[in-house]
């Protein structure tokens, strides 16, 4: 079990952490890094009012020119793009990288209102997703030759339920989890709305949907809700639509992010304001969840398993 824990540093913490079996030390001295990704033997973070990217622990690009920090970034190898929502300016970047340059390409800002808090881009369909929580929109875009975004269809949520985050599935069907209504919104492959469900069956106030993720053969799919501390576990049925199963107590307060190990035997939670980890062994079949142990690290906001 070998995984890093992003996190913000507004207090103890000093970067990104290795959790490797019991022992946590710190990977990564950065400022916030409350979310990245490594691919590419390439580490991309967000940093302040932009991005940095490592390579064997050296800073090898660096951008800090926008207004405040983004809130979250995506790679995307088969057309070698980074994107980042920046949340507090209500904007989008994207950047090209051929394995050893770095140059961004665009800015798009977004209307008043804007906090944009995810960009996905999913290559089977060609399409990047920017989640816009403020505007309760997620506005999808085509790449053109030039790696300049083109839009495609707008999807507007109900007004006021604040989609955060989204995951695409094989089958082109796309669920996104909604922070304020603690929802997913189910949409088809022609990204035509379908359904809604709730991730729990009370309606607590406080609750806030966070992170959401689907396991490889597409039969589960899981998501965070932090104030209501937990993980909801669902069947996905072979129509794409959802059927809930349970819901799992994360151990510790604000579960901001969680992720599945590589072979999906475990999954770990980020309890970002009780500074701990909660680690579950997963049963692939079934889905179902058996909290391990917790470990602490301080102030976790995004997980990610390594090799
Ligand atoms: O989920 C959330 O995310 C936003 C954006 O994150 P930040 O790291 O850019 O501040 C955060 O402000 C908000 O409180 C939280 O609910």
């Amino acid at each position: 079990m070998k995984f890093l824990v992003g996190t913000y540093t507004k207090d103890k913490s000093e970067g990104i952490y290795l959790v490797d079996e019991e022992k946590v030390s710190l990977y990564n001295r950065l400022f916030n890094p409350t979310y990245f990704t490594v691919q590419e033997g390439h580490l991309f973070t967000l940093a302040r009012g932009g991005i940095e990217i490592y390579q064997n622990n050296m800073l090898v690009y660096e951008d800090h020119t926008e207004a405040h920090s983004p809130c979250h970034i995506f790679y995307d190898s088969t057309i070698g793009m980074i994107f980042t929502a920046n949340y507090h300016v209500g904007q989008m970047s994207t950047y090209k990288f051929d394995g050893t340059q770095t140059k961004k390409i665009q800015t798009i800002i977004y209307p008043l209102g804007s906090h944009t808090h995810q960009t996905v881009y999913d290559a089977k369909s060609r399409t990047l997703f920017v989640v816009d929580l403020g505007l309760d929109t997620i506005f999808t875009y085509e790449i053109d030759e030039k790696f300049k975004l083109v839009p495609k269809k707008e999807l507007t949520l109900t007004k006021g339920v604040r989609p955060r985050h989204l995951v695409v599935a094989e089958s082109g069907f796309v669920y996104c989890l909604t922070e304020y209504s603690h929802e997913i919104f189910v949409y088809n492959e022609k990204l035509e709305f379908v359904k809604k469900y709730a991730t729990l069956d009370k309606n607590f106030p406080g609750i806030s949907g966070a992170a959401i993720r689907l396991t490889s053969d597409q039969k589960h799919l899981y998501v965070s809700n932090r104030g209501y501390d937990s993980i909801t576990h669902f069947l996905v049925k072979e129509d794409g639509t959802l059927k809930q199963q349970r819901v799992y107590n994360t151990q510790g307060k604000h579960p901001r992010d969680f992720n599945l190990s590589l072979d999906e035997t475990q999954l770990v939670v980020g309890n970002m304001h009780s500074n701990n980890v909660a680690i579950f062994n997963r049963n692939p079949q079934t889905g179902e969840l058996k909290f391990v142990k917790t470990l602490p690290v301080p102030e976790p906001s995004c997980i990610l398993f390594v090799v």
